[in-house]
């Protein structure tokens, strides 16, 4: 009950959510544990199962959701992902700050759970860049990216309601994100450093 306060991180697809939170778990060593999701889309080159997502069948997914193992899933563009009970106990069990890396319908799932996270959005400084920064990703389909454009603009809007988010942050400049997400989480991230001194 008392260890630090989980993260949400959400936002459209190729907003840069990966590329903040790889930078953050890397700066501050240590400090917090990612929630591995379930996924039943194909793992990219250079994605780890069991370490960027738990990859898997639909078969597999449903039955751990039919059998109350998962806290969240949501359906994103063709594929299924959720969020394991385990996933987020394993890394509570280590004290550390656990980031959690879901959709805004997982976000809603999440608000109806006693999770109580800071709750951030990514978001991109326009549709055109949005847009750009995942083709030049390279890692969608056409089709895949089209679909990703589509739940981005639903995401961009439903972001703006009141009270969704803590705080969003708009993903221009890479460095001044970064520092903006690191700065709200500065008082958690220390109470974990404390912690372990
Ligand atoms: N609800 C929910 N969404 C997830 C989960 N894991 C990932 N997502 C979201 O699924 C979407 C697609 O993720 P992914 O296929 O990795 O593509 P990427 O975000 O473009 O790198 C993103 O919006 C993620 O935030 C999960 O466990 N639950
Ligand atoms: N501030 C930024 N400026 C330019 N490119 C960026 C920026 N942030 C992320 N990117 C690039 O945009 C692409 C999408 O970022 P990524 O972290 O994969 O997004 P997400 O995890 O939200 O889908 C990646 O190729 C990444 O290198």
């Amino acid at each position: 009950m008392s260890g630090p306060r989980p993260v949400v991180l959400s936002g459209p697809s190729g907003a840069g959510k990966s590329t903040l939170m790889k930078r953050l778990m890397k700066d501050h060593e240590g400090v917090f544990g990612f929630s591995v999701s379930h996924t039943t889309r194909n793992p990219r080159p250079g994605e780890e199962d069991g370490k960027d997502y738990h990859f898997s069948t639909r078969e597999a997914v449903q039955k751990g959701i039919d059998n109350g193992e998962f806290i969240e899933s949501a359906e994103f563009s063709g594929n299924l992902y959720g969020t394991s009970k385990a996933a987020i106990e394993d890394v509570q069990a280590k004290n550390l700050i656990c980031i959690l890396d879901v959709d805004i319908q997982g976000v809603k799932r999440i608000k109806e759970t006693d999770l109580n996270p800071i709750y951030i959005s990514i978001q991109p400084p326009s549709m055109e860049i949005l847009e750009k920064r995942l083709r030049d990703r390279q890692t969608e389909s056409e089709e895949s990216l089209q679909k990703r454009l589509e739940a981005a603009r639903i995401d961009m809007e439903l972001s703006k309601e009141p009270g969704v988010f803590d705080i969003v942050i708009i993903n221009d400049d890479l460095e001044r994100a970064y520092e903006e997400l690191k700065d709200i989480l500065n008082e958690e991230i220390q109470k974990v450093q404390e912690a372990k001194s």
